[in-house]
């Protein structure tokens, strides 16, 4: 580690002990002077090592001057109490700083520790040295702009917000506007069209997936028309949203949270927002012809998740568990659909889905992002063989589901998710395809999505890494592999009475869940639109970090 330049050092009070403690650049530093006879435990990114402490500036929350009556508190038991009035008599003035903690399963909470100084004017001194560094880091948000949905997952939205979330934006000097949204689609409308967004480092969103997706579409949107781009056509360039957005989860499956951050605790991703995190998202436009139908940045699902969606719509007053028993009944009813998948498959260069790479905080396949005047790297291999059609590739069956994951789909359920070495920012789909298998396969199949074996290592699933793709159904009627038996029996028994069923399009036809949405045509065509947007996380950390030298030292005291 490069040697940093000592922007202030003093001996000060911290629990009654006394520490050495250092400001640079990039770290606050204190280590005990008297003994060194702690040593640190548990989980930590400060590194502690026999009294020596470490917390990167850029995980400082806030420092502020501790009150009065706080000053003598910072104790525990009489005897320390005891000292600790001896200590606060020399050292009476205090301040306080909240930093990122890290805990288990990568959750991040807010600590504080206060250091007690000798006179008004050090623990100033120490107090602005701090906020300086803090107004360096450009990247954090000062203005946001936040809608909660009230009647997201189980209507907690409103209470997450005002109890764990705003104290905390409240303490690192944001300034929050918040909308309670009043009918589904408030805030898609407002972001589209009235919001002043000159005034926002970012938007915030409290609620699950439909949620984040109202804000997605808004945001996008906006950006489109603010730059005239018109988003109906499928081969529009569209423009990066400029600003950043938080997810706080409060939803049912809240996957782009899950799949972005790694928990779905909404103190963790307040965190993340203060601190100014950037992780880049692809986003998948879809279209009918020419008709633009939606965006979707998780799952694009047809058959078993469409089915599923479209169940669970009737049974939203039953809130998460709606899922699973919709998940149930689609199961046992074990429909297949017949259509035609066409679909570009990506370069070798972002690896493939049945590798191990799974998609981490600083992941290297997703820090290339192909430029505008690059861009056509597939588009001209496409030209090249004039519409690209010799890339393209096609297969035509029978399908239990057909899944586009874009990022991993990694959620409580399923803590890998539907694709686990997807990347949330490489420009790519994962394009799952589960042809018609017994029953027993699916379930085998789906089970994988919650263990850690291979949920592609089966000879009826296939999975592609693509950059655009294609569905067409098959207008014929769906057959329930279920139904097919029975019909059989009745023809074994009863020949002349097997009159053939009415062609119905819901039958023919599932319908697609675009992350969470119903989509009303079958046939679609998806692109992915490489990192059109910003979210305020950092992927998901591989491992707590750890310091093998003594970070005091690393500190360069
Ligand atoms: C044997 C156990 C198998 C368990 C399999 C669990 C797989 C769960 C996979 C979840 C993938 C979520 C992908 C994210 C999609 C989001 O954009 C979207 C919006 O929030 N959520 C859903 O569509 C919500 C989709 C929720 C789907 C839940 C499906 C549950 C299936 C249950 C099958 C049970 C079979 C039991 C047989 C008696
Ligand atoms: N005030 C409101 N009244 C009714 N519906 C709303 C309101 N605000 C937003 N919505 C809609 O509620 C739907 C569901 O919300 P949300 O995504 O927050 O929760 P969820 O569906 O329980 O979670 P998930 O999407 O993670 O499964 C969204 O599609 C959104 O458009
Ligand atoms: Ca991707």
């Amino acid at each position: 580690m490069e040697k940093q330049a000592r922007l202030l050092s003093s001996q000060l009070v911290q629990k009654q002990r006394l520490v050495e403690v250092l400001l640079n650049r990039s770290v606050l530093a204190w280590k005990e002077i008297e003994t060194s006879r702690k040593r640190g435990s548990g989980i930590s990114n400060i590194s502690e090592t026999a009294g020596s402490h470490v917390v990167q500036v850029c995980e400082i929350i806030a420092v502020q001057q501790t009150e009065e009556d706080k000053v003598n508190t910072d104790t525990r038991g009489r005897k320390s109490r005891k000292k600790a009035q001896q200590h606060s008599k020399l050292h009476p003035h205090a301040f306080t700083v909240s930093y990122v903690r890290r805990t288990r399963q990568h959750r991040w909470r807010c600590c504080d520790i206060t250091f007690h100084c000798s006179s008004q004017a050090l623990s100033q001194q120490w107090i602005q040295a701090i906020n300086e560094q803090l107004s360096l880091l450009s990247d954090r948000p000062k203005s946001l702009l936040v809608y909660i949905n009230p009647y997201g997952g189980k209507r907690r939205g409103k209470r997450i917000y005002e109890q764990k979330v705003a104290p905390l934006f409240h303490r690192a000097s944001i300034l929050a506007d918040v909308i309670v949204t009043e009918r589904a689609n408030h805030a898609r409308d407002h972001l589209k069209t009235e919001a002043n967004l000159e005034k926002y480092d970012g938007v915030v969103c409290v609620g699950g997936d439909g949620m984040f997706s109202e804000i997605l579409h808004g945001l996008v949107t906006r950006t489109q028309t603010d730059h005239g781009v018109d988003q109906s056509q499928p081969d529009a360039d569209l423009v990066p949203c400029s600003l950043r957005i938080g997810i706080i989860p409060a939803g049912s499956t809240d996957c782009v949270c899950f799949a972005s951050v790694g928990t779905n605790d909404p103190v963790t991703s307040a965190l993340h927002i203060i601190v100014g995190d950037c992780q880049p998202m692809d986003v998948c436009s879809v279209h009918n012809s020419n008709t633009f139908l939606r965006y979707s940045v998780s799952l694009l699902g047809y058959g078993f998740y469409g089915d599923v969606l479209t169940d669970s719509e009737r049974k939203r007053w039953m809130g998460p568990a709606r899922y699973d028993l919709s998940g149930a009944k689609t199961f046992l009813t074990h429909k297949y659909y017949e259509g035609t998948v066409s679909f570009l498959p990506a370069e070798d260069n972002v690896g493939n889905p049945r590798d191990k790479l799974q998609c981490r905080s600083g992941c290297c396949i997703c820090q290339y992002k192909p430029q505008l005047d690059e861009k056509p790297c597939e588009m001209s291999k496409e030209k090249s063989d004039k519409d690209g059609s010799g890339r393209w590739c096609v297969i035509r069956d029978k399908f239990i589901a057909i899944n586009a994951a874009s990022m991993s789909c990694a959620c409580p359920r399923s803590p890998k998710g539907l694709s686990p070495s997807a990347h949330l920012a490489d420009g790519t789909t994962d394009l799952i395809l589960v042809r018609k298998c017994s029953r027993l396969d699916f379930f085998r199949h789906l089970l994988r999505h919650t263990n850690k074996d291979d949920q592609f290592d089966h000879s009826f699933v296939e999975v592609h890494r693509v950059r655009k793709f294609r569905f067409h159904p098959k207008q014929q009627e769906a057959v329930s592999l279920e139904d097919l038996s029975e019909t059989n029996k009745k023809m074994a028994f009863s020949p002349i009475c097997s009159t053939p069923p009415a062609c119905n399009y819901s039958s023919t036809h599932s319908s697609w869940n675009c992350d969470g949405e119903i989509l009303p045509h079958a046939a679609i065509q998806v692109s992915v639109q490489c990192q059109l947007i910003r979210l305020f996380a950092r992927g998901i950390e591989e491992q707590q970090q750890s310091v093998c030298e003594d970070p005091y030292t690393l500190a360069a005291l």
